[in-house]
């Protein structure tokens, strides 16, 4: 067992190396007798691909689904015979695809003729399909109950045909749960579970169905009560049921016509409803399969991105006691793959070497061909013969069958019937029997149930029952276009006859490897070989002339082309281009490569590699070289591919500059002619600076303008004496003068609205001080940065009692006085009081002398600057005193506040030289006013009074 299983492996990795290697489809052909171990081989070989194929997320799920695909496959499709235990009673091709990386990423399965007469009928010592089994023995309570079944396969009729309902070397329990774990993984969601299990009941149900024929001989349901399951379980109406289950419909020339079926008529419909319910269910199955294997991600529809491992395990050669029409259709399979393992290895293989011109030895060897003409060939082939008889009208029976066939046939060398056998054989062929020399052996079929299973016929009101069913599964199975198909439908045998054709077509594309199982025992035994058995299947097998073509040929070929593409890069003369032709190209490279004579032959078009070693040695010489190409392809690339972006940018960067020059260039060239323009509207401008606004000068006008104005802004006088102004242009001299007031008046203004009421005061008394005395009396000047104040005496100076004596009269201003008499006498220090209505001379706490200001007749004052003065009073009112001469330090100041509060301002009178002053009683005095070095008042010799006023040096 492990010889073989290594061997599997081997196959396995030999195939998945070349898949990846040269990317072409390969397909592995497992072929062997029932029970030889083709199931287990395929297992294993995909067990082997889920272990070391590269893995992801995605690719685990796919793994898993091709994996569990066997168990619930198996369990519908496989079944107990008496060669094998778990025989696959239908032919499975498996499709792995697997991506650019090796990975399996989708798998698709084609199934081949299922063995449905199992459903209804088993030989003796052998069993229905594995799944009811397993239903029974595995299936909880709770889902047993609803499909209405009990654990005891014994009370199934479909069940106990073959009396071994129960084998110890079968674990339905265990099975059981493995095949539901599946179903789960493939993706059958739960809702679909129940449908799938509802159908495998309704089966047994059906097997269950019994008829009683009534007084006509039309046969009646007597078991309602499996209707009432079946009704439920397959969803359909259960009186339309029972109709359909014991009557006829016929649809002739448009009418349709319904006629009672008699007992076993009814038997035979039950059971073909039976078996097409099972059969159809089970392709439902094997494509609900593929839905999950399906590879979603294809990028590129149209362009195949995945290659293709085929699997192919399909029945076995069969041979048991009695032989029907499925063990006819499976030898007939295994003919066809004998055939084509002869064609792609023995025949094909020695037909090479000849027309390559290698010398060669021909190896004999059977060639099966005859065999499979016999069953396929048109019209004189058996299957021919069949349909001919299923189709043609008439009584056409099993045994007129095989009558035509002994007619047809009958010289031909691998056919024998009773009728045509000797005296010797004919004992152990039947009447209703013939026999096939097949390639693995004779076997001997019976023709009894050949038309109906090659009809396969399910009359037309079960199909339309079939059809209305709630069951989606059924649903899907039963297609209502088949109802109004006019045209027959293919027969089984064609069918398959058809399938298997195209099997070898793609079997025939892909790369083929072969897995040849041998049975080591009919007893299925573990370590017993039979060696007479194995004997018999190594000679039928050719396997040994295949290991004699092998021996003496080659272990390996390829066109020049492919060699040379393959291998250039291994010899510097052909790398990485040959220009000559392939056959010379080839020749230098195992000249290179040191190739002795003996290890190859160049053919015509191909060179051949006798030991695999040399290939091997090859092929571990391109692995080294292609990881040293890699890195020269991967540097070269980097270096194309940072040359590029190099170039990309370098590409950017000057149209970036090549763009910003430009626009710096365009905005400079702009700049210049605004510049130009300027200039030039400047000059023209200045040119015509005098004239009136016109367009020539308007922008230097308006520039001039604005230039001034901006200028002016910036030296505008600080404040009312700032007299500061700048020069405008002749164009403006009017408008500056304009602006010159305004901007003086609103100085003025805004000064006004500064002063406050003492400040104005004192302001007003300056003015009036200026036009009595300014250009007139020498020590102005000195007078005017002197404030005037309201008095420049303290309370204590003017003493209080004179102050009690003013009380109703507000003091005005009080100022420190020298009174002097008409001979320059002085006396002692005075105050000069002005109140509102008086001018009043105080000595010390007395009044001396009150002049009222009506009596103030005037003022006179000389223009030196002296500091005396001389108040006029009317004589009567002063009788004895006359006018008062006096001396004040604030002279300017005292006679301005005098002149104002007495009304008087028109009335002080500055003089030149001399001032004439009356004194008491008529009595005059004159005063002389002269210029000196310093102050001096005395009497002159003359009388008179004379002032020496000093010089003012800032006069
Ligand atoms: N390599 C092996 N070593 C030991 N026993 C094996 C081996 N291969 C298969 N068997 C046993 O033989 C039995 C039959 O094998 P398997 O079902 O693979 O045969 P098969 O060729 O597929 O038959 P069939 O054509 O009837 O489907 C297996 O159940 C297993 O017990």
């Amino acid at each position: 067992m492990k010889f073989l299983l290594t061997c599997d492996y081997a196959i396995a990795d030999n195939s998945y190396r070349s898949l990846r290697t040269e990317r072409k489809d390969q397909c592995i052909l497992i072929s062997g007798e029932s029970g030889a171990g083709k199931t287990e081989a395929t297992k294993k070989i995909l067990q082997y691909y889920a272990v070391t194929c590269p893995a992801s997320q995605q690719v685990e799920t796919v793994k898993d689904r091709l994996l569990q695909s066997n168990p619930v496959l198996e369990a519908f499709g496989n079944a107990k015979t008496l060669r094998n235990d778990n025989s696959s009673r239908f032919g499975k091709y498996m499709d792995v695809q697997f991506d650019y990386r090796g990975a399996p990423v989708g798998g698709h399965i084609l199934n081949y003729l299922l063995e449905k007469s199992r459903v209804v009928h088993q030989n003796h010592g052998e069993r229905n399909f594995h799944i009811f089994y397993q239903l029974l023995e595995g299936g909880e309570e709770d889902l047993l109950r609803r499909l209405g079944l009990e654990k005891n396969p014994q009370q199934y009729h479909y069940l106990v045909k073959g009396h071994c309902a129960r084998v110890s070397s079968i674990n339905d329990k265990n099975e059981w749960k493995i095949m539901r774990r599946a179903l789960s993984i493939i993706g059958f969601s739960d809702s679909e579970v129940e449908d799938l299990l509802s159908i495998v009941a309704s089966v047994l149900h059906m097997g269950n169905v019994q008829f009683a024929v009534d007084e006509q001989g039309n046969s009646q349901v007597t078991t309602e009560n499996q209707i009432k399951y079946l009704a439920r379980l397959l969803a359909v109406e259960g009186s339309v049921l029972r109709d359909a289950l014991t009557h006829k419909k016929i649809i002739a020339k448009g009418e349709e016509l319904v006629s009672p079926l008699n007992l076993e008529q009814a038997a035979y419909a039950r059971d073909a409803l039976a078996k097409a319910v099972y059969g159809r269910t089970f392709s439902w199955l094997v494509n609900k399969v593929n839905k999950s294997l399906a590879y979603k991600d294809e990028k590129f529809p149209g362009w195949r991105s995945t290659t293709v491992l085929g699997l192919l395990d399909i029945y076995g050669f069969e041979v048991f006691q009695h032989n029907s029409f499925e063990q006819f259709c499976i030898n007939y399979c295994n003919e066809k793959l004998q055939q084509l393992f002869i064609e792609l290895t023995l025949k094909s293989e020695q037909e090479e070497y000849e027309s390559e011109g290698i010398a060669w030895e021909p190896v004999q060897y059977f060639n099966n061909k005859i065999i499979c003409d016999l069953v396929e060939e048109k019209f004189k082939g058996i299957i021919s013969i069949l349909d001919e008889e299923c189709l043609r009208p008439g009584d056409a029976t099993d045994t007129t069958f095989l009558e035509k066939l002994e007619e047809t046939v009958k010289n031909h060398p691998h056919f024998l019937t009773h009728k045509l056998a000797d005296q010797k054989t004919r004992k152990s062929l039947g009447r209703e029997e013939f026999r096939l020399s097949h390639y693995a052996g004779d076997v001997t079929y019976s023709v009894a149930g050949f038309l109906d299973k090659n009809n396969d016929l399910l009359f037309r009101n079960l199909k339309e029952t079939m059809c209305n069913s709630e069951n989606p599964i059924i649903n899907q199975c039963f297609d209502r276009t088949e109802l109004t198909d006019k045209k027959r439908p293919e027969t089984a045998a064609t069918q398959f006859k058809n399938s298997l054709s195209k099997l070898m077509e793609i079997l025939m594309s892909k790369e083929p490897s072969y897995i040849r199982c041998m049975k080591p025992n009919d007893a299925k035994q573990a370590d017993r070989f039979d060696e007479v058995l194995i004997r018999h299947q190594v000679k039928y097998l050719g396997l040994m002339e295949n290991l004699r073509v092998r021996r003496a040929g080659f272990a390996y070929r390829r066109k020049y082309e492919v060699f040379l593409q393959r291998y250039k890069s291994l010899c510097p003369e052909t790398w990485p281009t040959w220009d000559g032709r392939p056959h010379d190209g080839v020749a230098v490279l195992v000249k290179h490569l040191g190739y002795k004579p003996e290890e190859y032959k160049m053919g015509r078009t191909k060179i051949f590699i006798r030991f695999p070693k040399t290939l091997f040695a090859t092929e571990d010489a391109l692995e080294v070289r292609k990881q040293s190409l890699a890195t020269k392809m991967q540097a070269t690339w980097r270096g194309f591919y940072r040359r590029k972006k190099f170039l990309t940018m370098k590409h950017s960067a000057i149209i970036i500059q090549s763009w910003w020059r430009g626009t710096l260039g365009r905005r400079k060239a702009a700049k210049r002619k605004w510049a130009v323009e300027t200039i030039r509207r400047f000059i023209k401008g200045f040119i015509y600076r005098n004239h009136p606004r016109c367009p020539e000068n308007e922008y230097f006008l308006d520039y001039i303008r604005y230039s001034f104005l901006m200028n002016l802004k910036r030296n505008l006088p600080k404040n009312v004496l700032d007299k500061s102004w700048p020069t405008p242009p002749p164009s403006l001299s009017e408008a500056s003068q304009l602006l010159r007031r305004l901007c003086l008046q609103n100085m003025v203004w805004s000064y006004c609205k500064r002063i406050s009421p003492e400040w104005k005061q004192q302001l007003e008394q300056k003015v009036i001080a200026s036009e009595i005395f300014k250009g007139k009396k020498d020590n102005y000047p000195q007078s005017v940065p002197r404030l005037f104040i309201n008095t420049r005496l303290g309370k204590e100076e003017i003493h209080n009692k004179v102050l009690q004596a003013l009380e109703n009269e507000a003091l005005k201003y009080a100022v420190p006085v020298v009174k002097y008499d008409r001979r320059g006498y002085k006396a002692r220090p005075r105050q000069l009081l002005l109140t509102q209505s008086a001018a009043i001379v105080v000595e010390e706490s007395r009044i001396k002398q009150r002049i009222d200001y009506t009596n103030l007749t005037g003022i006179s004052v000389s223009s030196l600057s002296d500091n005396l003065f001389v108040l006029h009073v009317h004589c009567e009112d002063n009788k004895q005193k006359g006018d008062v001469v006096l001396q004040s330090d604030h002279v300017i100041e005292t006679l301005t506040k005098t002149a104002i509060l007495a009304d008087k301002i028109n009335n002080v009178n500055i003089n030149q030289g001399s001032i004439k002053f009356t004194v008491g009683q008529g009595k005059e005095g004159i005063i002389d006013f002269i210029s000196g070095s310093e102050l001096l008042i005395a009497k002159a010799k003359n009388g008179h009074l004379t002032v020496v006023a000093p010089r003012l040096n800032s006069r």
